[in-house]
Parts: C-alpha cells; structure tokens; sequence
C-alpha cells in the first residue's frame, strides 16, 4: 500500500491525474472504474482542464463503481456527474463509457452490468480485471456503495449487488469486495478532515476496523495508492505520511 499525501483537494486532483496519465499511457485498451462523490468531481474537472490532451481517450474505458438507482438525468447520478466534469469535455468516443443504468431495475441491473464486465472486461484469474479502479471513502467507512451495515455484500459470489443507503434508504448497485480486489491497481481519493478519524483507523489497522467496507479494499496485485490531502492524513504518524 502506497500513501500519496498532498497540501489540498486540487493538488490532489492535479497529482492524481498524472498518475492516472503515466498508468493509461499503454496504448492499448484501458479499464476504469469510476467513483461518484465530490472528491472525483475536482479530479475530473482537473482532468479535462489540464491535461485532457494527455491523454489518448480512444483507449479509456470507463464503467462506474457505483451508481445510484435513479435516472441518468438526476443529479444524484454519478454519470450525470462524469458526463458534467470529464465526459462532456474530452474526445471520449460514445462506445468507450459503459454507465450503470440507474433507471433499470436495481436486481435486473446489478445481474445485467455483471454480465456486461464478464463479456467486455479481460480477464485475471477467471475474473473481469479492470485496469484501475478509483474508489472514495465515506466518512462512515463506505466505499464504493457498500455501507457498513450491509458489509456481507463485500464478499458477494456476484460482480455487483444491490445496496441501500443506510440514511436515505436509496437504493444503489455496486461493484463487489471480488471485482473491486482483482483490480490491477485501486486508488483512493480521499480529501477532508471529516475522513481523518477512518483513515487512521483503516490505515493503523486499529481495534475494529474490518467493520469498515474501505478496510476489506485489497487488491491481490497490492497495487493500492492512497491519494489524501493533509486533512484526511491529518491523525497518520509523519512516518506514513
Ligand atoms: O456514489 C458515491 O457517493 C460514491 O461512490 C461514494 O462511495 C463516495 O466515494 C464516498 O461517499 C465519498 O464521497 P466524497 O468524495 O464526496 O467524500
């Protein structure tokens, strides 16, 4: 596990960005899978701002983590967030962005978007391997749309589950602890002080925390980097930070 620790949320975005660059840069087809949330909208709009002639968009892929189960145009969805901060502003062709379809129902679309990653993705140990998968941590320890009070999904034998916010009741499909860890690479990005007390936790491995979601996030490759600003890092010894 790699921590990468910056001042604020933009050189976060801007250094993730790089990164994200220096990884795609195979020429060949590159798999990502998104995350919603606010710390994603700063990289994508510093994405396509700054360096979207970096990259060779005809190559990246992208399908979503997570998506909520409401229509593309709401402004809970993470797709109309995507398509607002990056899709809308870079060469992406059409066919190269697979959304999660938050209209449908959420059973019959957690079942249809496993397929899609069985039959579009390639495969590492029988399973779909996306290239990267960029995942945000709630202040409750989520990730992705797993919550803490359904962390059995984790360990679904499925590509993705239907989850339920544990507040508002919404209704989510997410990825699973099995596509999620046969990542070739998962990032983090995780920015505020909101996310210090769990980020130590996770990170310390201190008492309890495997009853948070972003705690099981282990990629079999080990392949794991933490983007976080100084708030987030703000309780992580200097040593780790
Ligand atoms: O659909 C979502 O909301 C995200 O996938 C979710 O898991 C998000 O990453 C965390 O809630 C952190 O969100 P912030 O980046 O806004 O803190």
């Amino acid at each position: 596990m790699e921590l990468k620790v910056y001042q604020n949320k933009v050189k976060v975005a801007e250094e993730f960005s790089k990164y994200l660059i220096q990884k795609s840069d195979t020429q060949k087809a590159f798999h990502i899978a998104l995350s919603g949330g606010s710390t994603p909208k700063i990289v994508f709009d510093v994405l396509a701002e700054q360096f979207s002639t970096d990259v060779d968009w005809k190559n990246i892929h992208l399908y979503w983590g997570d998506e909520r189960c409401v229509a593309p145009t709401d402004d809970e969805s993470n797709y109309k967030m995507t398509v607002e901060h990056l899709i809308s502003k870079v060469d992406i062709p059409e066919e190269n962005f697979h959304r999660i379809k938050g209209e449908n129902d959420p059973k019959e679309e957690a079942k249809r978007y496993g397929e899609l990653l069985d039959k579009e993705l390639p495969k590492a140990l029988g399973l779909p391997q996306f290239d990267l998968v960029i995942l945000g941590m709630g202040d409750d320890g989520h990730t992705a749309s797993i919550f803490p009070h359904e962390i059995n999904l984790w360990v679904s034998p499925d590509n993705c589950e239907v989850a339920i916010h544990p507040e508002s009741g919404q209704r989510r499909v997410s990825l699973t602890g099995r596509i999620i860890n046969n990542a070739k690479t998962v990032a983090f990005l995780v920015t505020g002080e909101s996310k210090a007390e769990k980020v130590k936790i996770i990170i310390d491995r201190e008492e309890g925390y495997l009853e948070y979601p972003a705690s099981h996030v282990a990629p079999k490759t080990k392949d794991l980097v933490w983007f976080l600003d100084a708030a987030a890092a703000k309780l992580l010894t200097s040593s780790q930070s």
